[in-house]
C-alpha cells in the first residue's frame, strides 16, 4: 500500500483512456485570472506569491477552484488567481488554472505502484543531498534519484554533507564520470552549536557553502535527502529566514519541532533563485520510468550496450555490460552501479504485468 506521507500529487501511471482526461480547455471567463507561483501546498491550501519581484509582490493563500478538479497542483506549479487577491491571513483566492510545467519530478511509493506522485513542477536542478556518515551514504539510493533526475530532465548535483567526519574523495571519484556536479560539505553539529558555538563559529568553520550556492544562483532547485543528513541544516545556511527545523529539538522553546510535512519553496537571499526543501524521502519509487529506458539513464554503462546481443535485457550473461564494466571504462564505481542498474531492472520488471 502506499502511504500518504505528504502533499504531492497523485497521477495513474497508466495511460487515461479516452474521455477520461481532465478536461484542460482553458476558459475565457478567467481572461483576468492573475499568474501566481505556488511555494507550499498543505491540505487543500495552496500559498502563491503573486507578482514575483514586483513592488506589488504579496503572499496569497487559495483555494483550488472546483472546475480544476482532481488536477493536481504542486509546489512550483505556474497559477491562475481569481477572487480574493488581497493576501493575508483572512483572505482566500481561488486558483482556476494551471500553466503548462516545464518540467516535473515524480515519484512512485515503490517500483510497482501504479499511483506515481509529482514531487515539484518547474524546477531545473535536482539536489540530491547525502552524508558521508551518519547516516552512511547509501548508493543505490543516490543512483534512482540520478536516475529520476535525468529522467526528469533535471541537471543533477549530488552534495556530500559532513565531510569533517569522512573524507569524501571515494563517493566524488564515484560519480565525477557521471558528469554529476559533487559538492561535499561539513559545518558544526548540533551539539556543537548547544556548547556555545556562535552563528560567526558555525559560518568560519562551514565549507562547501560557497560552492553550493554558486550552483544555485539563478535556478530553481529541489533538495532531497533522507532524514537526518543534515539538509535542513543546509537549507538554513542557505536561506536564514527559513528557520527550517534541524534533528535537534530544543526543551525550553520546543523550536525545531515542527518537522516538514511537505515541499516548500524557498527564495534564496537577493532573489538569486529558488530552493525547494522536501521532507525526508526515505524511497524513491521508478515505477514511472519505462524499463527500456532505464538503461539509457545510466550515462556511464549506456556506451557500454554497444555491444550487446539484440533485445538484451541487460540482466542476462550475454550482456556486454559485464566485459564494459570489467575493463574499467565506467570507471571505479562501475561494478556498483551496473549491480545498482540490475537492481532496479529487476524490481521494475516485478511489477511490469500487475
Ligand atoms: N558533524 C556534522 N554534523 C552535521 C552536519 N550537518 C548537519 N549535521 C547534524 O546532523 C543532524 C541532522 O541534521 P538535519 O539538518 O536536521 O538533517 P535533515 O536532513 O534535515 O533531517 P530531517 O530534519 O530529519 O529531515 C543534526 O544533528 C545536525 O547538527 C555536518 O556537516 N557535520
Ligand atoms: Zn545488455
Amino acid at each position: 500500500m502506499s502511504r500518504r506521507s505528504y502533499d504531492e500529487s497523485d497521477v495513474r501511471v497508466r495511460p487515461n483512456r479516452r474521455g477520461s482526461r481532465p478536461r484542460t480547455k482553458d476558459r475565457p471567463a478567467h481572461e483576468d485570472a492573475v499568474e501566481a507561483l505556488v511555494t507550499a501546498v498543505d491540505r487543500g491550501r495552496y500559498t502563491t506569491l503573486l507578482g514575483e519581484g514586483t513592488a506589488d509582490e504579496r503572499v496569497v493563500t487559495a483555494m483550488k477552484a472546483r472546475e480544476l478538479g482532481r488536477k493536481g497542483i504542486v509546489v512550483g506549479d505556474r497559477v491562475g488567481l481569481v477572487g480574493d487577491l488581497q493576501g493575508g491571513p483572512d483572505h482566500l483566492a481561488r486558483i482556476v488554472r494551471q500553466h503548462e510545467r516545464r518540467s516535473v519530478l515524480r515519484r512512485t511509493a515503490d517500483d510497482t505502484d501504479p499511483v506515481e506522485r509529482i514531487i515539484v513542477a518547474n524546477v531545473d536542478q535536482l539536489v540530491v543531498v547525502t552524508a558521508l556518515a551518519n547516516p552512511e551514504p547509501r548508493p543505490r539510493m543516490i543512483d534512482r534519484c540520478l536516475v529520476a533526475a535525468y529522467d526528469a530532465g533535471l541537471e543533477p548535483i549530488l552534495v556530500l554533507t559532513k565531510a569533517d567526519l569522512v573524507d569524501p574523495t571515494p563517493l566524488v571519484e564515484a560519480y565525477a564520470p557521471l558528469g554529476a556536479r559533487c559538492i561535499a560539505t561539513s559545518t558544526l553539529s548540533d551539539t556543537e552549536v548547544l556548547a556555545g558555538a556562535s552563528p560567526e563559529d558555525v559560518l568560519a568553520r562551514t565549507t562547501g557553502l560557497d560552492e553550493l550556492r554558486d550552483a544555485l544562483t539563478g535556478q530553481v532547485s529541489v533538495m532531497v535527502g533522507h532524514s537526518g543528513v543534515g539538509k535542513s541544516t543546509l537549507v538554513n545556511l542557505l536561506v536564514p529566514d527559513a528557520m527550517r527545523a534541524t534533528g535537534h529539538v530544543n526543551d525550553h522553546t520546543g523550536r525545531g519541532r515542527h518537522t516538514s510535512t511537505s515541499a516548500i519553496a524557498l527564495r534564496l537571499p537577493d532573489a538569486s533563485g529558488w530552493v525547494v526543501d522536501t521532507p525526508g524521502v526515505r524511497s524513491f519509487g521508478l515505477a514511472h520510468v519505462r524499463l527500456d529506458r532505464i538503461v539509457a539513464l545510466f550515462p556511464d554503462l549506456e556506451p557500454g550496450t554497444a555491444d550487446c546481443p539484440r533485445g538484451c535485457t541487460h540482466d542476462e550473461e550475454e550482456c556486454g555490460l559485464d566485459a564494459w564494466v570489467a575493463s574499467g571504462q565506467a570507471g571505479p564505481a562501475g561494478v556498483a552501479r551496473l549491480d545498482s542498474l540490475r537492481r532496479l531492472l529487476r524490481a521494475r520488471s516485478a511489477g511490469e504485468d500487475t
